[in-house]
């Protein structure tokens, strides 16, 4: 049995990954942990996302080492924001427990104190900002047709729901990094987030970046490499939040066999190259 510690535990992602692990028969579910000073604290989980009692009570994250030093969790899934996730990975790590965060939205500082903590914390980590399989396989195609038509113009557009609290998403952040890089430039230097006024023509070096947030979007991206009378998208839709789930599910089984010490992305867990 995997033993998971679900950080986030009655948000959009932690309630949905909690419903799904309850069904499945080699994991369980053995800590709920929320915002610190949560109106939820000391409820059945499972009462407060509408499954029924399962036996876990939320825990605020006030409370978060003491939480998984008692509940022994083998792995830590943190969907929350940015800096709670830093905090999760910190307690996970100094206690020997492995990882899988999807949470996004982080700065260069704190991407480098998670490095830091899963190195010196010898623990299994899978962080990705988008753990849909169709999403890992879009990045791959990018990669690609980004080597094959280095001199078109590249627009990257993301949209999402109205309470999604970063922008760009990660995984529009992560596209940019992927094109730049495969045609030899540097995401920070070329990115353009958004256009406003008289600002001349567009450089054929700049990777445009545009998030709209409306309604209940799961989550779009859209990725344009356009040329002289002619242009390409590639576009993934996530029709439900049940394919970033499923991918959950799948780091899930696969974090034994992760490098410990390090930090794995969804390519090791689906086997792309
Ligand atoms: N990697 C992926 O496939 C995906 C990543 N995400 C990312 O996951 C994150 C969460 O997204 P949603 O579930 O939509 O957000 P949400 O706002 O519905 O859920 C976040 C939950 O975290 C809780 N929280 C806040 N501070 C906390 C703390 N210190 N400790 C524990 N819990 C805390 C909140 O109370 C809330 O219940 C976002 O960063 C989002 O971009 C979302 C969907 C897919
Ligand atoms: O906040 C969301 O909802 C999502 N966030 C992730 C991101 O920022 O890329 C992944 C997905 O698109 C949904």
């Amino acid at each position: 049995m995997i033993r998971v510690a679900v950080s986030g535990a009655c948000g959009r992602m932690g309630s949905k990954i909690i419903k799904r692990i309850t069904r499945e028969d080699d994991m369980e579910v053995v800590a709920a942990i929320e915002a610190p000073n949560t109106p939820f604290k000391g409820k059945d989980v499972g009462e407060v996302i509408g499954i029924g009692t399962i036996g876990v009570k939320v825990t605020g994250a006030e409370e978060l080492e003491e939480a998984l030093r008692d509940s022994k969790p083998d792995v830590v899934v943190d969907f929350t924001i940015a800096d709670a996730a830093v905090n999760t990975v910190e307690k996970a790590s100094k206690l020997g427990i492995n990882l899988v965060v999807g949470t996004t939205g982080f700065s260069i500082e704190q991407l480098e104190k998670i490095e830091k903590d899963i190195k010196e914390g010898d623990v299994k980590a899978i962080i990705a900002p988008n753990m849909a399989v169709g999403v890992n396989v879009f990045f791959k195609v990018l990669e690609e047709l980004a080597k094959l038509l280095p001199d078109y113009n590249v627009e990257i557009m993301e949209a999402h729901h109205k309470h999604k609290k970063d922008a760009p998403s990660g995984t529009a952040l992560r596209a940019l990094e992927i094109i730049a890089v495969a045609t030899g430039r540097d995401p920070d230097k070329v990115s353009v987030y958004g256009r406003r006024g008289l600002i001349g023509e567009r450089s054929d070096d700049e990777i445009g970046v545009h998030a709209i947030r409306a309604g209940d979007i799961v989550g779009d991206h859209i990725v344009l490499f356009a040329g002289e009378g002619e242009r390409l998208e590639v576009i993934h839709r996530a029709h439900s939040r049940e394919a970033f789930v499923s991918g959950v599910i799948r780091a899930l089984r696969f974090i034994e066999k992760a490098e410990p010490g390090k930090i794995s992305n969804m390519n090791d867990v689906l086997g792309i190259r």
